[in-house]
């Protein structure tokens, strides 16, 4: 694949929390994620998969290999162009991020644009758009502590996707809501992966996984295997040239922690 379809590539990736056992939370990942692809990443707890997130989403850094975002390899980043590489490429839907207590549903969701230079009233507008498609329109005005612990997970979401991101990563987007809010969510990943972003989502449900275009297995830190689902979708954005549709495969091939936070110590 050539390097420019690729969103995120990982080569022979190891993370190894030196305690006073080490513990090899990935051991030897190697993983091409093509750019508008959708991708659902399962396994047991503790098999690697928020590891596996937070190297993608440039929160962390491999103990050995390489991590390649958007063409760059994150580990020969220092920490604040890794800052500026997640905020330019990566929405986060983790239940880590949590929402700025003093700030409405619609500050909270307008906030990241500040960091794109965008004008107050355009953000605003932006955000009241995405909390309504969340089906928070009417909530806009609240703050975190006045929303359910569902609705404060859509205020969330707004929020990771208010920049458009190319990446989106959740981990466990759909864990504490209702089945209507959750057929929601996943609807609204459904149209940002049609209109070109790459996603990738780990899940513990199968048919959350089964939203996404492969599934990516992992068992001890390893790729156990990759399963490719059929008929999900349209062919992504074929390509007439080689024939080829980016968005097709996932192939297997073959630490240090930094700021863990984004959007929550800064303020508008
Ligand atoms: N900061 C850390 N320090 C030490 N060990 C860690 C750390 N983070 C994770 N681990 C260990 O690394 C392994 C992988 O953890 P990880 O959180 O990636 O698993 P997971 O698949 O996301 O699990 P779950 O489904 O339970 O969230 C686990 O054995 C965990 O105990």
């Amino acid at each position: 694949m050539a390097s420019s379809d690729v969103a995120v590539s990982l080569e022979n990736v190891h993370k190894t929390y030196r305690l006073a056992e080490p513990v090899y939370a990935l051991d030897g990942v190697s993983l091409e994620v093509p750019r508008g692809s959708y991708t659902a990443i399962m396994g047991p707890s503790g098999s690697g998969k928020s590891t596996l997130m937070n190297l993608v989403g440039c929160l962390d850094t491999p103990t050995e290999g390489v991590v390649v975002v958007d063409g760059r390899d994150v580990t020969a980043l220092d920490g604040s162009e890794r800052t500026a590489l997640r905020g330019e490429q990566v929405g986060f839907v983790f239940q880590t991020f949590n929402l700025m207590p003093r700030l409405s549903a619609l500050e909270n969701v307008a906030l990241p644009q500040l960091f794109l230079g965008v004008g107050r009233a355009e953000r605003r507008e932006r955000a009241r758009e995405l909390l309504e498609r969340v089906g928070l329109g009417d909530r806009t005005d609240h703050l975190p502590n006045e929303l359910s612990g569902g609705q404060r997970q859509r205020v969330a979401l707004a929020r990771a996707l208010v920049n458009d991101p190319a990446l989106v990563l959740a981990d466990e987007p759909s864990g504490n809501l209702d089945t209507e809010t959750e057929a929601d969510v996943l609807d609204l990943f459904a149209e940002f992966h049609d209109a070109g972003t790459t996603m990738v989502v780990v899940t513990h449900e199968r048919h959350v996984a089964e939203r996404a275009e492969r599934i990516v297995h992992l068992l001890d830190g390893r790729i156990e295997r990759i399963e490719e689902l059929e008929g999900v979708g349209e062919p992504a954005r074929p390509d007439p040239a080689s024939g080829s549709r980016p968005g097709s495969a996932v192939e297997p091939k073959g630490a240090d922690s930094d700021d863990k936070t984004r959007a929550e110590d800064e303020h508008e």
